[in-house]
């Protein structure tokens, strides 16, 4: 299963109540919250590895940025010259505008027919499970996508913080699939100029309120991201984030001024499989609530992506097709049951 960016929603359907109203009146999770096969509720903490972006010129970091996306399909990586006050900050203008009260969120609240904006789980199937948590989502690049009437005025500080934080991802990004690209004995180009200036990225702010049932509940069922690329800033202090690796679930654990890197589906077909997108998934806490900002970088819905040719040979033959458009793929296949990454392959 593959999360959808960008994808419609199909019905008018909305869930009635937002899940934080859900935790603050002390409801019992509605059975749609429950999920009935929930392998390794409380799994062990992993040490997924750490890469220093400030040393990507050396061969040794470029070997375990490699393993690392070989292996576990992500990282955290540090040294990335955000300053640690101003990744404060984006933390903190998030929790401020998830702690307003409901009818000031509601006013940047997304259509029912959309996925932008503030809401809780768009309804995409009548099998759906659901997750504990509510969104903000906003398009960032390409700048004229914004929808500005989404962006909330309060905090008075938001739009700047984000609008600031968008040029880091966006230099970010370039930085890491270049990287990515050497790290094979590649062009470094060879990612991004399949899609030259098409891209496009988005940015989900996700909050998970208490959850009386972290047994039985998730933040975000198991998913893997139908991105090219996610950078994701994990709550300071409460841990949530779990990926799958070898059949086993490991937490990730916190390393406050660290991002976690994971490459989505569209990276595992350009890369012709050699980089992985993980599993992942995110627990719920009856004790703490927790933030978490997850910026997507995709290709513009027109543009067709294809395996890199230079990563295909007689050992590794092309092992996904050439495509276009895969929030749709996604978004079809979440609604069949069906994982979207195997209907693109050859
Ligand atoms: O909250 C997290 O740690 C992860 C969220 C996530 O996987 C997503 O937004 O796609
Ligand atoms: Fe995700």
């Amino acid at each position: 299963m593959s999360e959808v960016v960008e994808a419609p929603v199909s019905s008018n359907e909305s869930l009635s109540k937002y899940v934080q109203e859900m935790s603050i009146d002390g409801d019992e999770p509605p059975p749609r919250y429950i999920v009935k096969e929930f392998p390794n509720p409380s799994p062990p903490s992993a040490s997924i590895p750490v890469i220093d972006l400030s040393l990507l010129s050396s061969a040794e970091v470029l070997g375990k940025l490699k393993s690392a996306l070989s292996s576990w399909g992500c990282f955290q990586v540090v040294g990335h010259g955000i300053l640690s006050s101003f990744l404060d900050k984006i933390r903190d203008v998030a929790k401020q505008f998830f702690a307003l009260p409901t009818n000031e969120k509601v006013k940047y609240a997304r259509a029912s027919y959309d996925i932008e904006g503030y809401g809780n789980d768009p309804v995409l199937s009548d099998k759906q499970v659901y997750d504990w948590c509510d969104r903000l989502f906003l398009n960032l690049i390409p700048q004229d996508s914004r929808k500005h009437h989404l962006w909330p005025t309060n905090p008075t500080e938001f739009r700047e913080v984000l609008d600031e934080y968008s040029v880091k991802m966006k230099l970010m990004v370039e930085l890491l699939l270049k990287a990515m690209a050497r790290s094979l004995n590649l062009e470094e180009d060879c990612f991004l100029k399949q899609y030259g200036d098409q891209e496009v990225m988005a940015a989900r702010f996700n909050y998970y309120p208490v959850c009386p049932r972290p047994d039985s509940v998730l933040g975000v069922k198991a998913h893997s991201d139908g991105s090219v690329i996610t950078i994701l800033l994990q709550d300071q202090e409460v841990e949530g984030l779990q990926m799958f690796k070898d059949d086993q679930w490991y937490r990730v654990p916190i390393l406050p001024h660290a991002l976690v890197v994971n490459a989505g589906d569209q990276m595992q077909v350009m890369s012709n499989g050699i980089f992985k997108s993980p599993l992942h998934r995110v627990s719920t806490s009856s004790e703490n609530d927790r933030i978490s900002l997850a910026v997507f970088h995709l290709p513009n819905a027109e543009v067709e992506i294809e395996p890199v040719k230079g990563l295909i040979d007689e050992k590794r033959p092309q092992q996904y097709r050439k495509l276009k458009n895969y929030a749709a793929i996604n978004f079809e296949c979440f609604q069949s049951g069906k994982i979207a990454l195997e209907t693109v392959k050859i």
